[in-house]
């Protein structure tokens, strides 16, 4: 028997269709829907977006009335679920408080196994305007402060900024935000929107898919990585400090997250977009140094390997400067990235097939028990 093909990582391997989005590496593009991801995300809002995700067309004005609607009123959190994550410890990542969240909502959910699609869009939804104010709640508790209550007469970037930092911000602020929820939404086949279909493919229920999803996004090689771009940039600490520190951290073969992608190769489609929008945080927050920083890593980063930073690189620095901590990073991306994320397990349920590759073993020989 000739020996088997291993596609490690899966890379390249083409394990399905969809048709949420598309990622292409040789144009550097990604459309979702086929709308290019950058006009979405400077001639959209995000509630657009995740309505386009969800139902594969931009809404009329009713429907983004009905949905919002629907959203507003289901932003506040269920009081006996605020009690059980203020009783988690306090050093816990908000990450794992996230997930936490999403298992106990669906715990409580009576519909939790309706997989119907109706029955999930609900939860979708659900999940859509209840996750700000869990990502606030880890914000403010870090700050040794009570969550805030959702204010229903604002959009759901502005009710977001506001619960997690206590004010709203700066029109222009507020936009560089949503820009980043809108590039952070969708993916195709990455490793968590891959693991909520994995979960979904056994016919277990939405919570359980998105609770593994963020699981896996936590990790610093996926979207952990913007947490992981900020202690870089504090480890280094200033722009003039940036190439001698790369030459060590490449010596000591270490990874420099925020930069490479599995897809694309010649630079992530997302960043030159997310890099305006840190731009205009910069100059709203005297951010110039941390600029100068982005800059000279990036350029040492391209001349010692050929390496373009990834959107975790531009975006990790812009939330530092909106004022979040850096352990809410991630879950930031979480509550942009649960639209897509839900979106696929729709699209997986509606023409299933249980993933379960194959491997080749190289274990020892069969062999007897002797004792
Ligand atoms: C939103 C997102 O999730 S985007 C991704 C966020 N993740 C990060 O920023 C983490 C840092 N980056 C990485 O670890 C990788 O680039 C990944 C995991 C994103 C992609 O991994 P792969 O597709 O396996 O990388 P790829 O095969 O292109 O790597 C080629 C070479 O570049 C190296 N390389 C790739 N990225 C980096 C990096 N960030 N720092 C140092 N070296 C790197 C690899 O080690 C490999 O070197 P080798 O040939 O000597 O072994
Ligand atoms: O596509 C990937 O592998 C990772 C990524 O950029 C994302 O999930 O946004």
């Amino acid at each position: 028997m000739s020996a088997p093909t291993i596609h490690k990582g899966l890379a390249g391997v083409v394990v399905d269709t969809t048709a949420v989005s598309m990622v292409n590496p040789d144009t550097n593009s990604l459309t979702y829907r086929g709308y290019p991801a950058q006009e979405l995300a400077t001639g959209c809002s995000f509630e657009e977006v995740a309505y386009l995700l969800w139902h594969g067309e931009l809404p009329t004005p009713a429907q983004l009335t009905a949905q919002n609607a629907f959203e507003r009123a289901n932003r506040a959190l269920p009081h006996d679920l605020v009690l059980t994550l203020l009783a988690l410890p306090e050093g816990a990542h908000p990450m794992d408080t996230l997930r936490t969240a999403v298992s106990i909502l669906g715990a409580n959910d009576p519909d939790e196994d309706d997989t119907s699609p109706e029955a999930n869009q609900a939860k979708a939804l659900r999940l859509f305007a209840a996750l700000p104010s869990i990502v606030a709640l880890t914000q403010r508790r870090r700050r040794g402060l009570l969550p805030l209550a959702p204010r229903e007469d604002l959009g759901y970037a502005e009710n977001f900024l506001y619960l997690a930092l206590g004010s709203i911000p700066e029109p222009e602020m507020v936009r560089a935000f949503e820009t980043s929820l809108v590039l952070y939404a969708e993916h195709s086949f990455n490793a968590s929107t891959f693991t909520s279909r994995v979960v979904t493919s056994t016919l277990s229920d939405l919570y359980s898919a998105v609770t593994a999803a963020i699981g896996a996004l936590k990790g610093p090689l996926h979207g952990g990585a913007n947490e992981a771009v900020m202690a870089t940039f504090e480890e280094i600490g200033e722009a003039e400090r940036a190439e001698s520190w790369l030459k060590t951290a490449l010596t000591e073969k270490r990874k420099i997250m925020g930069f490479g992608h599995r897809v694309y190769k010649k630079g992530d489609s997302r960043v030159p977009t997310m890099r305006r929008a840190l731009q205009t945080v910069a100059e709203l927050r005297d951010g110039h140094r941390l600029l100068d920083l982005y800059e000279a890593l990036a350029r040492a980063m391209y001349a010692a390997k050929g390496l373009h930073p990834n959107l975790d690189y531009p975006a990790g620095p812009a939330y530092h400067l909106m004022g979040f901590d850096t352990p809410v990073f991630t879950p930031i991306f979480v509550a942009a990235r649960i639209t897509g994320w839900t979106a696929h397990i729709t699209e997986q349920l509606a023409a299933n097939s249980l993933i379960r590759p194959s491997s080749s073993y190289t274990g020892p020989p069969q062999r007897a028990i002797s004792r």
